[in-house]
């Protein structure tokens, strides 16, 4: 659906060349949400603004529904801005107009629709998210959240079949983000809309994307389903971001020195995540288990656990274990064995 090739960019400020982006190739792929996590200044924005081209790549290839989008001209590229929605950190809602005249306003500059069609538009889009009685208020009379629902109304005025969040929810407080999160996953399963969104916060992410790609220094450091890269990731930025959503302090190596008996980290996803497996296998092999550190949660909306525990036992009971473990489709890795 979107497709980078080697795309790159860097910025030129003073006749100094800042690199932005390395050359990257992607795939998003068609109604799913794609979301990309990093530090400030790792490129998210650069990516996000080059598949509508709002950034001009410094090279490479960026196709879209089959449409080489670098290579559209200025007709071209007014045209196929139509098929790409965007909502932003700061809503940019024009002030001085109504919600319902801001949300008309893609298909107003568009052309072509009588404004009976428009007028008609607007009331569905309103009750998409929910703001229909909210049609005549300005701006200044909503909360965050509801300036957000505007502006992803605006967004999908003019039936885009792709949606580019730019920190969407960076402005909003926890429970309002929950919400709009909520909002876009609905119009990404109901209108199989393929959403692309930037953010700082893993929670983000866990709650609403299904593939992520993880940012630093204007590259792709680690790119996996969701699941994957939250439970195991592999990069120092990704376990940083892992880290930082943990609400409990992370147990150090030092903790573990206190432990007697190797010590495993089990994943629970999806069906396992339930299933009274611990308590099975400890009674059929005779090992014992004491927990070092837990959490248990979604993503997007399959349930997961995961477990740090020392088991202990005989090398056989504690191997027994292991493969009971394995074969109850619990993933484990062996952090000291
Ligand atoms: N218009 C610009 N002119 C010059 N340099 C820029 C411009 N936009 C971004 N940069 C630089 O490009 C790099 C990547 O910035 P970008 O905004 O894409 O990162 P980001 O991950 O979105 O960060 P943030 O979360 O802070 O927005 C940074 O070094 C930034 O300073």
């Amino acid at each position: 659906m979107i497709e980078f090739q080697q795309v790159h960019k860097a910025y030129t400020v003073q006749g100094r060349q800042i690199p932005a982006l390395q050359p990257t190739d992607l795939h998003v792929r068609r109604g799913e949400v794609f979301g990309l996590i990093g530090h400030s200044g790792a490129g998210k924005s650069t990516l996000l603004r080059l598949i509508n081209r709002l950034e001009e790549p410094s090279g490479g290839r960026i196709i879209i529904n089959g449409i080489e989008v670098t290579a559209l001209d200025a007709n071209g590229l007014r045209s196929f801005r139509r098929s790409v929605g965007m909502i932003f950190q700061h809503f940019n809602l024009l002030a001085s107009k109504t919600v319902a005249e801001n949300i008309a306003m893609p298909m107003k500059l568009a052309g072509g629709h009588g404004s009976a069609d428009i007028a008609q538009r607007v009331r569905e889009l309103l009750v998409r998210v929910g703001l229909s009685e909210h049609a005549q208020k300005y701006p200044a009379q909503l909360s965050g959240g509801q300036k957000q629902r505007v502006g992803i109304a605006r967004a999908l005025a003019t039936g885009p079949d792709i949606l580019l969040c730019d920190e969407a929810t960076s402005a909003l407080d926890p429970q309002t983000t929950a919400q709009v999160l909520q909002l876009l996953a609905e119009i990404n399963r109901e209108l199989g809309l393929t959403i692309v969104l930037i953010t700082h916060e893993m929670d983000v992410i866990r709650r609403v994307c299904d593939r992520v790609g993880v940012m630093d220094g204007g590259v792709i450091v680690e790119l996996g389903d969701v699941a994957d890269v939250f439970l195991h990731p592999q990069h120092p930025t990704t376990i940083s971001f892992v880290q930082e959503s943990e609400d409990d302090d992370f147990v150090t190596d030092e903790d573990w020195q206190q432990v007697q008996g190797s010590i495993v980290r089990l994943t629970f996803l999806g069906e396992s995540t339930y299933a009274p497996v611990l308590g099975r296998v400890a009674r059929e092999t005779g090992i014992d288990y004491s927990i070092l550190a837990g959490r248990i949660g979604r993503i997007k909306d399959q349930p997961c656990g995961q477990l740090t525990v020392a088991l202990s036992g005989s090398e056989s009971q504690a191997l027994a274990a292991r493969e009971q473990l394995q074969a109850a489709g619990v993933t484990l890795e062996v952090i000291r064995a």
